[in-house]
């Protein structure tokens, strides 16, 4: 799939932007503070319904302004799909497909897929566990949408179940109703983060072979805090689910706190064996955060039948010439948008196949 074309009205620094987007790399250059990020954020806004930089709307609306709008036009095997953002400074956000309002925002992703690797995304390899969960989360509701509803489901009951735990003050309460649509709820989390990440692990294995030249291998290990067995399906990780809350019950009465379930799982990320987070390199950390995207870039074309579109926001300079190179002349058929400072950074062979964007001051202008 890729975007065609994009639209966008006081977004961020923008007062009416348009472009018109090469089908395979998108590069946008320009000094510190211009808006090339925005237009990134903006491409995100469409794919995810929320900006990757903020949980707060209102500061996509451009300064002095009430409202923003945003449109993208993506080009999929099965068609073209429109997409359109309201934001509202006074009122909850509009999303539209193919000018059908959308009532959820679960019912936004699927239609445009990107993968995003912006500096912060070293997060995932060097962040704390939350980090690493909202990464698997946001990548598994990219290609089930329905797993968006399944971990909503599963923070309501565990909120209810904290509030009465916090509430019992340490007495003994009935909570088996609250066990059994949580022990569902978070099963069915971590049958999808299981086959998630087993495939993620085979295929971020196999580019970071790729990228380090065959030097180094990295595994990704998911440690769950229900402790199943390689075999187990839905019905024996509930039973799990539910044996470790009998187990630890006495202690969660004590806390006041849930502390069985997914919402404490974790991943580690391991290079030639040794746990990246804590004893690698700041290079090996970067290139096993690279190599999980990349891996992305095959699940989501595997799963919904063409590749995504990628986003790469100011890592180029965070890269050595192998590996930047790499990432340009090697995925030849995924729509990529690239921001940088320095174009000469870049080495893209074939100049037909790119299109360069100079931004300044929430203006774009094409080159070539
Ligand atoms: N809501 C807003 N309204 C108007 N301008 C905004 C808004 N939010 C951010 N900006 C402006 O957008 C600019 C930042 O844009 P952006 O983050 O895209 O920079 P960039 O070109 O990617 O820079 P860098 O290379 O430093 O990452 C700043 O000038 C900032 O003041």
């Amino acid at each position: 799939m890729f975007i065609e074309e994009v639209k966008a009205v006081n977004f961020r620094n923008y007062q009416e932007l348009y472009l018109q987007l090469h089908p395979r790399l998108n590069i946008f250059v320009g000094e510190n503070a211009q808006g090339k990020t925005n237009i990134i954020e903006m491409l995100y806004l469409s794919a995810m319904g929320k900006s990757f930089r903020t949980n707060k709307d209102q500061e996509l609306i451009k300064f002095g302004k009430n409202q923003a709008y945003t449109k993208v036009n993506v080009k999929r095997l099965s068609g073209e799909t429109l997409i359109e953002v309201r934001l509202d400074t006074t009122q909850k956000k509009k999303l539209k497909v193919n000018q059908i309002p959308l009532t959820k925002l679960g019912e936004l992703l699927g239609n445009l897929n990107v993968v995003i690797f912006a500096p912060d995304d070293l997060k995932i390899v060097k962040g704390g566990p939350g980090e690493r969960r909202r990464f698997i989360d946001n990548e598994i509701c990219q290609i089930y949408p329905k797993y968006y509803y399944t971990l909503n489901q599963y923070n309501r009951i565990l909120q209810q179940r904290n509030k009465l735990l916090k509430e019992s003050r340490g007495r003994k309460i009935d909570l088996e109703i609250w066990n059994q649509q949580l022990a569902e709820a978070g099963a069915t989390i971590i049958t999808y983060r299981k086959k998630f990440i087993k495939r993620m692990g085979i295929l971020a294995k196999l580019m970071h072979r790729k990228i380090t030249e065959e030097v180094e291998t990295l595994e990704i290990q998911y440690d769950s805090n229900v402790p199943f067995k390689e075999k187990d399906e839905f019905k024996e990780i509930v039973d799990t689910f539910l044996k470790k809350i009998g187990e630890n019950s006495s202690m969660e009465y004590r806390r006041g706190l849930t502390l069985v379930g997914p919402h404490r799982d974790e991943l580690v990320f391991k290079v030639n064996n040794i746990d990246v987070k804590n004893y690698g390199s700041q290079g090996q950390q970067r290139t096993a955060a690279l190599s999980v995207k990349l891996a992305e870039l095959e699940l989501i074309k595997g799963e919904v039948g063409e590749y995504p579109v990628l986003l790469l926001d100011d890592v180029m300079s965070e890269l050595d010439i192998k590996r930047q190179n790499y990432l340009i002349n090697n995925l030849k058929n995924v729509q990529t948008f690239i921001t940088t400072t320095m174009i000469s950074q870049l080495n893209t062979a074939n100049t037909e196949n790119r299109r360069v964007f100079y931004v300044s001051q929430g203006e774009v202008r094409k080159c070539d």
